[in-house]
């Protein structure tokens, strides 16, 4: 699998009205490229139109891969909530893809990536029964097994403790290495430590981060990375009205 660099251009619309404009994001390929900004600004659409979903907005540009081939089917999404289907055990949500298109659903291919996941023994279970990092991890192992180049992680770790939020950055770090991966989040920590790049988002500007030059997942007690993060925080606070 090679994964794609990505271009985002132009100008992004919400039920027909400005959302953002000016855009002009280059996602490198096989790297982390992260999205920040006030609630509201557009984060989440910039996500659902690289996962090519349905909604409300528009693009006036450019969405392209640096292949040059279409995006369609090769973004897996793990969302905030995880969006897993309740009824279902773990195998039965990370193979429901498959079962969705009407393909054979390649349960022992689920089982190693749940035990990958640190899930081992838990295959049974209803997301019910299982904690928020858990069900985090059922939502990984859902995109994983769709072995797509291009993963948007839109707020994937926001319900998690901090200490649990690293474990799970670094391990996504880990069962992510090589692919194109777009990080929406709030967190200027989970930023620092994560992204290779990103942008803060605001309506008519797009400002790059300032990330150390090291390599990721970077420590969070090293004193770069907890500069950077102040320096991102203090930016992300000057946003947000009095
Ligand atoms: N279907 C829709 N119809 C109209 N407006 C919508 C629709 N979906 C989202 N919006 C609006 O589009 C804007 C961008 O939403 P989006 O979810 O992308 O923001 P975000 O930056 O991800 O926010 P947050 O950080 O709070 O998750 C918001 O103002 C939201 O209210």
């Amino acid at each position: 699998m090679t994964a794609p660099g990505l271009t985002l251009c132009g100008d992004l619309t919400m039920a027909g009205a400005p959302l953002l404009r000016g855009l002009a994001l280059s996602m490198p390929a096989g790297q982390w490229s992260c999205l920040l900004g006030p609630s509201g600004i557009g984060k989440s659409t910039i996500g659902r139109l690289i996962g090519g979903l349905p909604g409300a907005h528009g693009l006036t540009g450019s969405l392209r891969a640096s292949d040059g081939q279409p995006l369609a089917g090769r973004v897996a999404m793990v969302a905030q909530d995880g969006q897993l289907l309740p009824w279902a055990d773990l195998v039965g949500n990370v193979t429901i893809g498959a079962r969705l298109r009407g393909t054979r659903p390649d349960l022992a291919r689920a089982r190693s990536l749940l035990a990958d996941l640190g899930l081992r023994g838990l295959e049974g279970r209803r997301p019910g029964e299982l904690s928020g990092g858990q069900r985090q991890r059922v939502a990984l192992a859902r995109a994983l097994i769709e072995d797509c180049p291009v993963v948007v992680l839109d707020e994937a770790f926001s319900a998690l403790d901090a200490a649990t939020r690293l474990t799970m950055q670094d391990m996504a770090a880990r069962v992510l290495a090589g692919r194109t991966v777009i990080l929406i989040t709030h967190d200027p920590l989970e930023a620092v430590r994560m992204a290779h790049c990103g942008w803060l988002l605001e309506k008519d500007a797009t400002q790059p981060l300032h990330l150390p030059d090291t390599p990721t997942p970077r420590d969070y007690r090293a004193p770069a990375v907890q500069r950077a993060q102040a320096d991102l925080l203090a930016q992300l606070h000057g946003m947000v009205p009095a």
